[in-house]
């Protein structure tokens, strides 16, 4: 015999001994023993029942934060109530969960108060990893959020910004402060109306202040970390201290808002003319024509993507912007030299075109920076792993939560020369796109990351450019610009506590 046929005969034996020792491994690991317990990261104390459910308070990105400072852990597992979850609070765990783990996080956490007011989870942002969710997440990318579409609603957005110029430029006039908070919230609602409904909430008073105070309900809510949804038998104290009843109402008053934008849009349909639909039309267009499988574009199923565009995009992106403004009037210097970029560029003319944003550079870095320290969703959307699985070498299981600290990340001193500082020029070197080195991902990461970063980032450029290109601004009140505060507000969207308000002078 050669050693050919030895090799035959020994394979076979080696691939069994192996497969067998395989197994005898798996087994020991999926069913631990007080001999061999899993290795899991670490934990603070946990109380029993709720566990770590009272530490995470009302702002839980600084809570996180705070815990993985003292326990100098990338990845710790807490307990909320009866679900375990993981932290992610560096760059380099973060780079390791989305880059070797993406397909393990790319579900999102169950909660029954998101489900109920998320049409049972047919929203994009809280649809299980699935068929369901690849086809609606395409849907509002094709219609709504590709850069081709960004582009093309160019239109819409140099309209809305030309109004908010005129009323700051009326309040200049007379004299009077400007509310830059509501300013941003009016904006980023109108065009989030306007390109997806074809109107605006503002166009009525009483609807703007209905829809204004139910954003605000619904947003409450989602930031909201009930005992409830996290220790299942005790679901009646949701129901005790009346959260049941507030998701109820509001997703009732939701529900009927959307019911009448879609009877109305369907009055219109075959009069909308091709080229100026707005996305309700073409999706209730492709459901008419069926040209999308039924179990997917039911009446629920378009709600539901409306809501993913009114919660996704109005209170983020006035998130943004009222940060961006804040850290402009706290940082003159900052100020001028952004003033200085864009009134070089477009040399008095009053429209600024997306090819004049394109050559604002400083303007990407302000950008890039606020993002940085005020990630305005600074936990992301929570996932749940799909299955038990080993990430930096702990081994987790199936279900675990999985909360990434943005706001954490962006403030890593080992990531970040003083990172307590506002200095945009940190990013002059580096390339402006950080999706692939994690230590800024205020829009996520992987396959759940946002699908509307180029939307937000088209609307927000054009704003801050024409507010700081047309004005100059101050503080009211003698305020000084060591005094501004800058607190923040609790969740899910990290807004400054107090309006911010300034003078604006037309140049
Ligand atoms: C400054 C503005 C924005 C910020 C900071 C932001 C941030 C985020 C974050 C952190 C997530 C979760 C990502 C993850 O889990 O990895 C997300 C998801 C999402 N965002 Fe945004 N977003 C912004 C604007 C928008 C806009 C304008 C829209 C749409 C009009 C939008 C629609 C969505 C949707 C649909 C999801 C769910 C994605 C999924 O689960 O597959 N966002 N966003």
């Amino acid at each position: 015999m050669g050693p050919l046929h030895y090799s035959l005969l020994i394979l076979p034996s080696v691939l069994i001994l192996s497969t067998y020792y395989l197994l005898l491994l798996l087994k020991r690991r999926r069913s631990p023993s007080p001999d061999n317990p899993p290795r899991l990261p670490p934990s603070p104390p946990a109380l029993p029942v709720i566990g770590n459910l009272h530490q995470v308070g009302l702002y839980p990105h600084r809570t996180f934060a705070a815990l993985a400072q003292r326990y100098a852990a990338p990845v710790m597992l807490l307990r909320l109530g009866s679900k375990p979850a993981l932290l992610v609070s560096t760059a380099g765990a973060a780079r390791e969960l989305f880059k070797s783990h993406d397909l393990l996080v790319s579900t999102r956490m169950r909660i029954r108060t998101f489900e109920r007011l998320f049409y049972d989870a047919k929203t994009v942002a809280s649809a299980p990893h699935g068929e369901y969710w690849r086809h609606a997440r395409a849907t509002c990318v094709l219609h709504l959020l590709s850069n081709k579409k960004v582009h093309s609603f160019a239109p819409v957005r140099i309209r809305e910004t030309e109004l908010m110029v005129e009323r700051i430029a009326d309040a200049s006039r007379r004299g009077v402060a400007v509310d830059l908070s509501d300013v941003a919230t009016c904006l980023s609602n109108d065009v989030i109306c306007r390109v997806s409904f074809g109107d605006k909430m503002t166009s009525d008073p009483d609807v703007a202040g209905r829809f204004k105070v139910l954003l605000e309900e619904l947003m409450k809510l989602l930031g909201g970390f009930f005992v409830g949804d996290f220790i299942p038998s005790l679901g009646w104290v949701n129901r005790l201290v009346g959260v049941d009843r507030r998701v109820d109402k509001t997703f009732k008053e939701f529900d009927e808002m959307l019911e009448s934008i879609l009877v109305e849009h369907e009055g219109w349909i075959d009069n909308a003319e091709e080229g100026c639909q707005s996305f309700v039309d073409v999706l209730l267009e492709a459901q008419r024509d069926g040209k999308t499988t039924s179990h997917f574009l039911g009446r629920d199923n378009i709600k539901a993507l409306l809501m993913d565009m009114l919660v996704g995009g109005t209170d983020t992106s006035a998130t943004l912007l009222e940060w961006v403004m804040a850290e402009l009037l706290k940082h003159p210097r900052v100020m001028k030299k952004l003033q200085h970029e864009v009134r070089t560029i477009t040399k008095g003319k009053l429209e600024i075109s997306d090819s004049d944003l394109d050559q604002m550079t400083y303007l990407k870095q302000v950008m890039l920076e606020t993002l940085r320290l005020h990630p305005p969703v600074p936990l992301l959307g929570p996932r749940e792993l799909i299955e038990d699985s080993t990430i930096m070498g702990y081994e987790l299981e199936a279900g675990t939560l999985v909360f990434t600290n943005a706001w954490a990340i962006g403030r890593d001193p080992r990531s970040w020369d003083e990172p307590e500082e506002f200095r945009p020029e940190r990013f002059t070197n580096g390339c402006l796109d950080r999706g692939q080195d994690f230590d800024v991902i205020p829009f996520g990461a992987g396959r759940r990351g946002c699908p509307g970063r180029a939307f937000a980032l088209a609307i927000n450029e054009l704003v801050v450019a024409n507010l700081v290109g047309r004005f100059d601004w101050t503080l009211p009140d003698g305020i000084k610009t060591k005094d501004l505060d800058m607190n923040e507000c609790a969740l899910p969207t990290i807004h400054r506590r107090y309006h911010l308000r300034a003078m604006a002078i037309t140049i």
